[in-house]
């Protein structure tokens, strides 16, 4: 059916020609508003001096942004206004509303009425999970509920309605169809217009508790993260700033790939980073993190390394991501912490000042929520305290006593030269004492505080991970003696060049944490983290520790837990040891939306390999597309001759983005090079790039997790993928980061984890 035909054509053009027009006409007034702030702020910048200058500024600084805001929301509006409508009647009410949905609100200034509502306003609720007739919402005060009798929804392009589609029981979701159908040109999307019931109640879980969400391989988890953001910029205005939030994306070219959501959404200044990153930053730069290549790419291509090597690598790994970990360093620090304050009174000559009992019981007793270091500015603000309060009567004292020693003098003895000279001796001895009392005054705190340790860091670091008796003693002897050579020689290697790894991270911040504190304001208060499953408890809990908050949401997938040697292996350890169990909400995502039914199918007949029966399979959308299809060649030559065609032709079908995906970064280099040699433009991802655009992309396993592409190409020369978890997961993952179309072109035999599916899942 054509638009013009619906029934309610004619009502809709004239709701949308209406809604453009006020739109425009608030883009004006905001524009005029925009012009009077920014005069406002020059007049307060020619006062300034004045306390109503700078008052002045800041008012009409944040009037500023807030228009600023507004007129870039409705500038993106004016293209799309809105992309449903719900008719709705409150059961205590005899109107029915209908109520627009957009990306942003507008409220007609004359009488409040709202013209686009929010996606992320409560009411949007009955938009994303009401069915039809009675239905309810839940609002801040209670649940409202209500009578749904119309959900219809709009495709808008450039200001131009384009269709109208009612939603009623049966249908399926035409619309979401349609948006998962369409190429993948660049970036991800964001989904306010077709997220699914399972997926707002994600969106919206709590804020205050722990969410952690499990969830298959494109369930929309990373597209989830970004819009749970955007709901609690929007929801919590008035409590936090943008700046409170954090996205933490496991690589650069991940953040760039995720980039354009947020800002799509209207929301801006959001921190965006790696793990490594902001951790860096935490810590500070008195040493460098290795570029060692990751030591995942070690334990895929098997490496030059014994078995015992890599296992004993993969351990260390571990090991430093552990709570024993944690155990360790909370032991090291309190027998630092003994030893830290000195066992001295704190005196000015032979007056006593503070005694050592008190700075025992203050360091010991009452500043133990301060980080040690941290301990010993309040010690001197005590000492200077108790110094400023006693210091007159000191001086009085000394001057007193030397003039009472005169006085004696003077009404005592005859006014002999020799009364003089003991006089003279005495006014100066007085002068000297007094001054160098003053003196000392000066330096007795500088002195006093100087015998509390003053070392670096990196230095508490090495002495606890590069001496094994430290290490045997705070670790209760528990590892093996390999393990303890193991992991003494590693750190004395790194350190000798001061280096640490990626895995020391979490442990050198902590240590930090707990002896030196931080300098600057850590304002991040809202914690989310996209795959999840590659982060260790010890990671988490660091975060915690240092972040103060509990304000976590986690999403991962722990069929894709790839680096699972050294991260977390399941969910539960994370709820009862890293946060409160009983404060922790846990949720899980099962319908995948990126790829087709039949992708899926053979996708999930993989992943049933992994001997772990905790695995959850994706329900795979109802989307249909070509089979898989699985070539296997006995000449190398052969495979790139037909690969080549192939991605050719799939280009010419307009795919934009094609990826082909190899098992390591070695077998990805050395097919760059071959198909070099063809004319294709192939870029080479390694992840170390911070931009993301469409094209033909040779990618390696580890790094396509979490992107997705048109059509991928698992192209497999001289790896083997065998049955064991990893080579299953990084299968896995492959095969899941497509939309459309999946090839495998192999060497005969190579992938011995496809022998024995069913044949009627691909094609030949
Ligand atoms: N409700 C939805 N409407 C439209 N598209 C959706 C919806 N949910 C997810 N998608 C699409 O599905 C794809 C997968 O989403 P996303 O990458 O967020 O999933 P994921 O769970 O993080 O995947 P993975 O774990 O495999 O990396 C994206 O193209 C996203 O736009």
């Amino acid at each position: 059916m054509s638009v013009k035909e619906h029934p309610d054509y004619g009502e809709e053009i004239e709701r949308l020609e209406y809604t453009k027009d006020y739109i425009k006409m608030t883009l004006r007034a905001t524009e005029e508003r925009k012009k009077t702030f920014q005069e406002n702020i020059k007049e307060g910048i020619a006062n300034i001096d004045s306390s109503e200058g700078y008052i002045n500024i800041l008012i009409n600084s944040k009037f500023m942004e807030t228009a600023e805001r507004n007129f870039y929301g409705l500038t993106r509006a004016k293209e799309k206004p809105y992309f449903a409508r719900i008719d709705f009647k409150p059961s205590d009410s005899e109107i029915m509303d209908k109520i627009y949905i957009g990306k942003t609100s507008l409220f007609r200034a004359d009488d409040d009425v709202p013209l686009i509502v929010d996606w992320r306003a409560p009411i949007a609720n009955v938009y994303y999970e009401g069915r039809l007739g009675e239905t309810s919402y839940p609002t801040e005060v209670g649940v409202e509920e209500g009578e749904l009798s119309l959900k219809r929804q709009y495709t808008i392009d450039e200001g131009e309605l384009e269709s109208i589609l009612d939603v009623d029981i049966t249908t399926t979701d035409t619309f979401l169809q349609a948006s998962l159908s369409a190429n993948a040109d660049n970036r991800l999307k964001d989904i306010a217009a077709t997220i699914q019931g399972e997926q707002n109640r994600v969106i919206r879980a709590e804020m205050d508790r722990p969410l952690i969400v499990q969830g298959v391989a494109g369930s929309g988890k990373t597209t989830i993260a970004l819009h749970r953001i955007a709901y609690f910029i929007y929801t919590y205005e008035k409590t936090f700033d943008p700046e409170n939030f954090m996205i933490m994306a496991p690589n650069n070219l991940f953040i760039n790939y995720i980039s354009e959501v947020l800002p799509e959404l209207g929301v801006e200044q959001v921190v965006q980073t790696t793990y490594t990153d902001f951790m860096k930053e935490l810590v500070g730069s008195s040493f460098k993190l290795t570029n060692a290549k990751d030591k995942l790419t070690d334990l895929i291509q098997g490496s030059s390394k014994e078995n015992k090597e890599l296992s004993l690598m993969a351990w260390a790994a571990a090991y430093k991501g552990s709570m024993d970990m944690r155990d360790v360093i909370d032991a090291y620090v309190k027998d630092i912490e003994k030893q830290f304050y000195p066992k001295e009174d704190f005196v000015l000559g032979d007056i006593l000042l503070v005694t050592k009992e008190r700075i025992k019981e203050m360091f010991l007793e009452e500043l133990t929520y301060l980080p040690l270091y941290k301990r010993i500015d309040e010690i001197k603000k005590t000492l200077r305290n108790q110094l400023k309060y006693r210091k007159n009567d000191i001086l009085k004292d000394i001057q007193t006593n030397y003039d009472s020693k005169i006085d004696r003098i003077r009404s005592t003895q005859e006014a002999t030269e020799e009364r003089r000279l003991k006089l003279v001796a005495l006014m100066e001895e007085r002068d000297q004492v007094l001054e160098s009392t003053k003196k000392t005054i000066k330096t007795v705190i500088k002195k006093y505080t100087a015998k509390f340790p003053s070392k670096k860091l990196m230095d508490y670091y090495q002495d606890l991970m590069t001496v094994e008796e430290t290490l045997r003693y705070y670790s209760n002897n528990s590892l093996m003696k390999e393990q303890y050579k193991y992991l003494v020689n590693l750190n004395r290697l790194l350190l000798a060049k001061k280096n640490i790894e990626m895995e020391d991270l979490a442990s050198v911040a902590y240590l930090r944490h707990k002896i030196f504190g931080f300098d600057t304001k850590l304002d991040i208060k809202n914690i989310v983290i996209d795959e999840a499953q590659d982060f260790s408890l010890f990671q988490f809990y660091v975060l915690k520790e240092v972040l103060k908050t509990n304000m976590f949401t986690l999403l991962g997938d722990l069929s894709q837990g790839i680096h699972s040697y050294r991260s977390i292996q399941n969910w539960e350890e994370v709820i009862e040891i890293v946060f409160d169990k009983n404060r922790c909400n846990y949720m899980t995502l099962v319908q995948s939306y990126r790829t087709t039914i039949e992708v899926m199918h053979l996708a999930n007949e993989i992943i049933k390999k992994l001997d772990n029966d905790k695995i959850v399979l994706a329900k795979p959308v109802i989307r249909h597309g070509e089979k898989p299809s699985i070539k296997r060649y006995k000449e190398e030559s052969d495979l790139i001759v037909n690969l080549v065609e192939k991605i050719k032709e799939m280009k010419y079908q307009g795919y934009k983005s094609i990826a082909l995906i190899c098992k390591t970064l070695e077998e990805a280099s050395v097919l760059k090079k071959v198909l070099d040699q063809h004319q294709l433009d192939v870029r080479f991802l390694d992840g170390k790039e911070d931009k993301y655009s469409a094209g033909i992309m040779l990618v390696p396993s580890h790094i396509a997790k979490g992107l997705e592409f048109d059509v991928v190409f698992i192209v497999n020369i001289n790896e083997t993928y065998q049955q064991n978890d990893l080579d299953i997961k990084l299968l896995y993952v492959a095969m899941t980061r497509t939309l459309h179309r999946l090839f495998i072109y192999q060497k005969e035999g190579t992938i011995p984890l496809l022998e024995g599916v069913k044949q009627s899942l691909y094609q030949e």
